[in-house]
């Protein structure tokens, strides 16, 4: 962990700055990034950042447009590519596999194997248009984890239970509202048994009155399963409700992290408390 992570207090984490343990030590590390920087053209978005977060755990990034935060949930899902570190997801590297036994840049075989981990919810929905709600979720494990057609039906059902959607399920996308289609592509994602799920701004294209459902949904699932969560939002009270810890980002680093309670309630660092009462 570099110098820049290291909490200003004892509450805010350990001194080795792993920003999710918990003091029980017995913690496993799932996604770790290590001096990773993403530049685009002359602009670094990120800047030799290290982060790690650990198996179970619900992250929350929050921070000023621009702060590099959609680039480490893109970064996670292989839509890009950092110019310098490394990403590791559980024991395999997302950008590096090792050939032997030397670690060269991975190939495309190796990227979709260590992504299926991976779970991403997008800001719009991204569902298939032309399939109906239960094959958008039974599509990629069919698929892409060769799962029996009516195994894969019987997990989209109980995911359509979960977010609450068990009567729409031959519906197509365009019949259900906004708050319909996200849930329906949280089911999605969750079809794949990730260890992970990325969550970016996925109330902001909703309609107000269609927020609350998919937020409970997503508070129901932090709640009652050991999901590991990396989640960009602006809701702050959400991130207030799920989150281990909360992690502030400025310029592409992170300048502050550590539980909701002290983020929110005692932000150490200007900038911090400039974003927040910009927000809340
Ligand atoms: N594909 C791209 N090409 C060029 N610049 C990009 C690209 N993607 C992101 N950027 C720039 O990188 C910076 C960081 O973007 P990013 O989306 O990660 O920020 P963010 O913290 O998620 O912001 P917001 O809260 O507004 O979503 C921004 O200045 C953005 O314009």
């Amino acid at each position: 962990m570099s110098a820049d992570h290291t909490p200003p207090n004892d509450q805010a984490g350990p001194a080795d700055g792993n920003p999710s343990r918990t003091e029980t030590g017995t913690d496993t590390e799932l996604i770790r990034f290590d001096s990773v920087t993403k530049r685009f053209g002359t602009h670094t978005v990120l800047d030799s950042l290290d982060m790690t977060v650990y198996s179970g755990k619900h992250v929350t990034l929050i921070g000023p447009s621009g702060s590099g935060k959609t680039t480490i949930l893109r970064l996670l899902m292989t839509l890009l590519k950092p110019d310098e570190g490394t990403i590791k997801v559980g024991p395999h590297f997302l950008t590096h596999e090792e050939k032997a036994g030397k670690l060269v840049p991975a190939g495309e075989k190796h990227i979709r194997e260590v992504r299926k981990n991976i779970g991403m919810v997008f800001q719009q929905f991204n569902l298939f248009p032309n399939m109906k709600v239960l094959r958008n979720i039974t599509e990629a494990p069919v698929h892409v984890l060769g799962l029996d057609k009516d195994a894969a039906e019987e997990r989209a059902r109980e995911l359509l239970d979960l977010v609450g959607l068990t009567e729409h399920l031959d519906k197509y996308p365009t019949q259900l509202s906004g708050g319909q289609q996200q849930r329906v592509a949280i089911a999605r994602a969750l079809a794949m048994r990730p260890q992970v799920l990325l969550l970016d701004e996925v109330t902001s294209a909703l309609d107000p009155e269609l927020v609350a459902g998919v937020l409970d949904v997503l508070r129901d699932i932090a709640h009652t399963t050991d999901i590991t969560m990396l989640c960009v939002t602006h809701e702050m009270n959400f991130a207030r409700d799920i989150s281990d810890c909360v992690m502030m980002f400025d310029s592409g680093r992170v300048i502050e992290f550590g539980p909701p309670e002290q983020i929110f309630s005692e932000p150490e660092h200007e900038r911090t408390r400039e974003f927040l009462s910009a927000v809340l």
